[in-house]
Order: C-alpha cells, then structure tokens, then sequence
C-alpha cells in the first residue's frame, strides 16, 4: 500500500470530548465513499469505531482500504456520506486536524531517522524543551526519562533506548510508533498493515501491542491482508471489496473460517479452479477446496 505521507504523528490532547451522545463511537462512517474525478474507489461504507475495540479492515488489493484511511486521518475527504468524530459531522482538510481530534496514523513505511537514537524518534517533532525563551534547548534527560518510561507502560523492553532507531527489527519500529501515539493522546489509533512486512514471531509481538493500545482505551483501526491476523485481535471485522464494503460483522458473528472464506473469495476460487482445469498440466484436485480455505489462505497469507 502506498501513502503520500509516513510515520506517526502525536497530538496533546485537551479533556475527552464528552462521546455520551450516540452510542459512544469516537469514530464513524455512514454509508462513506470517494470518488478521484470519474473513478469510485469507495462507495457506501459504514463503519464505528469504539474505545477499547479493535476494529479490522480487510481486503485484497485495490479494495479500497487506502482510502478508507486516508479519509479518517484527514489526508483526502469524502464525496459521499457522512464521517462523524464525536458523533458530530466532520470534513478534515488537513491531519492536522485528524490529530487535533485523536486520531492518530501509524503507517507501514514509518517515518523515522534511522540513524538517531530510540528516544529522539520518540519526540520526533515533539521535542521536550526546558528553560527561557531565547535560552531554550532540549530536555535530554526527561525526554530520556518519559521515552523509557512509556515504553515500559506498554510492555515494551528495549535494551537501550540510546541505539540508533535504524537497529531495531521492523516490529519493534512499529511497538515503538505504537506507544508513542498513545503517550501523544491518541485516541483512535489507525495502523496500516503493522505486519505485512513481517515473520510470524514479529508479527505476534506487534499484535501484543495492538492489544495493550486497545486495553490502554484506544479504539483501534487495524488494516490488514491477514484474516488469521485479524482474528487473534479484532472486536469487529468489515472485509473490503472492490470499494464496497462486502462484510460488516462482529466476533460473535463469524468464525474465523467463515472470515477467512470472505477473503480468499471462495466462489471466485471455485471459478478459478474450473479456468485452470481447461489448462494442461495444472492438478486441480490438488487445489483446495472451498472449505478448506482457512489452511490454504493461513499458509500463503501475504502478510
Ligand atoms: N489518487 C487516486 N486517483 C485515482 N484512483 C485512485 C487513487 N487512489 C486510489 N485509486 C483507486 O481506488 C481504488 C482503491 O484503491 P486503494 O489504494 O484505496 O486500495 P487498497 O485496498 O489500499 O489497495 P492496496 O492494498 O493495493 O494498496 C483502486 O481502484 C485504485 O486504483
């Protein structure tokens, strides 16, 4: 997935707005779209968002998930629909104001200095600063200090927040992004494919924080490939297709292999199967079966 702009971003947030209207999403869309000129990318998509909920977006490529987020952390608006923060209507011109509101991006190619240490990453653009005007300068320690404790707050131990960013595995990159759009007030969290680019062992580590973001309070938007992914964290799961939004259910309301069959589109895999038997060479009864989607998709999944 490609995205104009990269990294983490942190607001310092006033008071919570008061989410005691409605029925407490911080974030939703009803029946949301977008059009570039003539091209529909999305099209009549509902969604919430809740505090202490993981909500996952799923889809294959060219589904629309890009979109979807770029619309909520204000990089490109909508054209159709409604996108409510607070229960209030809103139209974001810049991220900024996505921000301004709690709603912070954690995007796949983080935007970090690779070669500067952990906790300057951390405040990034937000630097500590002590003393005077014309006299001020960096509070090192306390930035030290504040870096090492929220890392620490969210279950993340890092041997030594002195070590160049650029040293760290892809999923501490992104742990680290994660507790710091939490310290910065972050009240709806967007990550985009947080594992797509990683092993299953990283990939375990970076869904642990996604969990411990959601127990902090944060309603999470979690965009992935990976139904399996999605599964060991999401509260809800909407799957993506062609723009439109094909499925909109609840953990209580699917199963993973029922999940994981929207995905891999079994009737689509079922037409497939049929193209390929016309080809010679190619094994059809070797290929899997609709119902046995859960183990083809699960071994070959992109992320
Ligand atoms: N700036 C744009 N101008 C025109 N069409 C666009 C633009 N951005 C996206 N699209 C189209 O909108 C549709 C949805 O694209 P989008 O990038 O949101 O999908 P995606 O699910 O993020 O896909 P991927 O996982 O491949 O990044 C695609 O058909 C794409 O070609």
């Amino acid at each position: 997935m490609t995205t104009e702009e990269t990294g983490t971003h942190g607001a310092i947030l006033a008071d919570p707005p008061d989410t005691a209207a409605g029925d407490g999403a911080i974030v939703e869309l009803r029946n949301a779209g977008k059009s570039y000129g003539n091209i529909r990318a999305l099209h009549g998509v509902s969604l919430k968002v809740h505090p202490s909920q993981v909500t996952c977006v799923l889809g294959d490529n060219g589904a629309g998930k890009s979109t979807l987020i770029k619309i909520i952390s204000g990089l490109h608006q909508h054209t159709e629909g409604e996108f409510l923060v607070d229960n209030a209507p809103v139209h974001f011109t810049t991220p900024r104001e996505a921000l301004d509101k709690g709603i912070a991006t954690v995007y796949q190619d983080l935007a970090v200095v690779p070669l500067m240490p952990v906790w300057r990453n951390f405040f990034l653009g937000s630097e500590m600063t002590k003393g005077p005007w014309p006299v001020r300068r960096l509070d090192i320690e306390r930035m030290k200090k504040t870096a090492d404790e929220e890392l620490r707050n969210m279950g993340i131990v890092l041997d030594d927040l002195e070590q160049p960013i650029g040293t760290l595995s892809g999923g501490q990159r992104q742990c680290v992004a994660i507790a710091r759009a939490v310290y910065f007030g972050a009240r709806v969290l967007i990550l985009d494919e947080p594992t797509a680019a990683l092993g299953v062992k990283q990939s375990g580590v970076v869904l642990k924080y996604v969990a411990a973001a959601r127990d902090r309070g944060l309603g999470v938007i979690f965009i992935t490939h990976n139904p399996h992914h999605a599964y060991m964290v999401g509260d809800h799961f909407s799957v993506l297709r062609l723009g439109t939004m094909e499925l909109s259910a609840s953990r209580e309301q699917i199963t993973l292999e029922e999940l994981t069959n929207h995905m891999a589109g079994g009737a689509e895999l079922a037409a497939l199967k049929h193209e390929l038997s016309q080809v010679r060479g190619v094994d059809t009864e070797a290929l899997p079966e609709e119902g046995d989607l859960t183990v083809a998709a699960g071994g070959e999944g992109k992320s």
